[in-house]
């Protein structure tokens, strides 16, 4: 990790909603990875982005092919999955979504159908080992790949969805943000909606995608990833924000994503200050703890230096992400008794 944290944000409970599976590798479980395959020639600097280091997004999305190389069969995927999880955890993170875009790897035999029921069985096997944190899977569409995937893709996560006792939930859309349009993802969005899949867009992660944003927001998606260039101060208008609010569609925010990313320039820059201001549902996230080299506590330390938030309004923040999740109201239930039991130890 870069950064010292403060105990008070690893002791703080938290809600990930903005996780992918392959972009929250710990430096550990990539060791692990590269021991496996050494024949693969992959050294540790291709696979993170350290302190103070920034990428183009083009850059940032070759790491990914990198990581796939090293991650390419069920056993790896079920190592991975399993460390993520307890990594979480071990973070204070008590209710997490992770998201992942199913492969097939001919050479393996992974097939996209056995790539989720290994995240299931990864997500399974920390419960039965009594890891403390609820896990829920979320089914990835990579827009490079196009309508026909995206229609496969939903109709996979709709069996999971159906079969998976309430662990799959739902669809995130990702994947470079400068490749393809939404345009041509929307009849498989509109039938993940209408078959019950909750839907998490990332848009507007780059400048050029207002016409794309304002087209997906009319779904609506049940939640926003990154959404950085919807505000008027950073490029947007206020069709779009006017849009999001009038929907009530909360925003997963990652600060050392986008920074890193170098789609906002300077911490505080970034977006948050907007949406947080209007008081609109902003959950602050990860999206690649691995290659950020980040953790959730230090994204909830980096927005309370940055916007100078007083202990109580960062709590707050994570209480209030419970009501974001996509799982249903029995579970936000849970989740705020326990931030109830949890407060007086984390502000001792
Ligand atoms: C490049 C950059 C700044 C990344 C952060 N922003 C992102 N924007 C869009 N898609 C993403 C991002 N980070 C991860 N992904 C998606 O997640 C995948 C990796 O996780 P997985 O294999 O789905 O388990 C990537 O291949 C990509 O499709
Ligand atoms: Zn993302």
């Amino acid at each position: 990790m870069d950064n010292e944290v403060d105990v008070f944000y690893r002791e703080l409970p938290k809600v990930e909603l903005h996780a992918h599976l392959n972009g929250s590798v710990s430096c550990p479980t990539i060791e692990k990875l590269i021991s496996r395959k050494p024949h693969l020639n992959i050294g540790h600097g291709m696979t993170a982005i350290g302190k103070g280091q920034r990428r183009t997004l083009d850059e940032c999305f070759q790491v990914f092919k990198v990581i796939h190389q090293l991650v390419d069969t069920e056993e790896d995927i079920l190592m991975v999955a399993t460390d993520v999880i307890k990594e979480f955890a071990a973070d204070g993170v008590k209710y997490l979504e992770l998201r992942s875009t199913p492969r097939e790897e001919k050479h393996t035999g992974l097939t996209k159908k056995s790539y989720i029921e290994t995240v299931i069985k990864a997500i399974k096997q920390c419960k039965s080992e009594g890891v403390d944190i609820d896990v829920r899977f979320l089914v990835a569409i990579d827009r490079r790949n196009g309508t026909e995937v995206a229609m496969e893709t939903v109709k996979l996560a709709e069996d999971f969805m159906l079969s998976s006792d309430g662990l799959v939930l739902g669809l995130d859309l990702s994947g470079d943000p400068t490749v393809g349009h939404g345009k041509d993802l929307l009849p498989a969005l509109q039938k993940a909606k209408n078959c019950g899949l909750k839907l998490s867009l990332h848009l507007s992660e780059v400048p050029s995608q207002l016409e794309e944003s304002d087209l997906l927001l009319d779904l609506p998606p049940d939640r926003i990833g990154h959404g950085t260039f919807l505000h008027p101060a950073m490029g947007g208008s206020q069709g779009l924000v006017d849009k999001v609010v009038k929907h009530n569609i909360p925003l997963e925010l990652c600060l050392t994503s986008n920074v890193k990313g170098q789609t906002v320039a300077r911490y505080s820059d970034h977006h948050f200050k907007h949406w947080y201001q209007m008081g609109h549902p902003s959950v602050i996230c990860t999206d690649d703890k691995g290659v950020f080299s980040t953790d959730l506590s230090q994204e909830y330390q980096l927005a309370a230096s940055t916007f100078d938030l007083s202990r109580e309004a960062v709590w707050k923040l994570s209480h209030d992400a419970i009501d974001c999740i996509f799982a249903p109201d029995t579970v936000k239930q849970q989740l705020k008794q326990k931030w109830i039991d949890l407060k007086p130890q984390v502000f001792k």
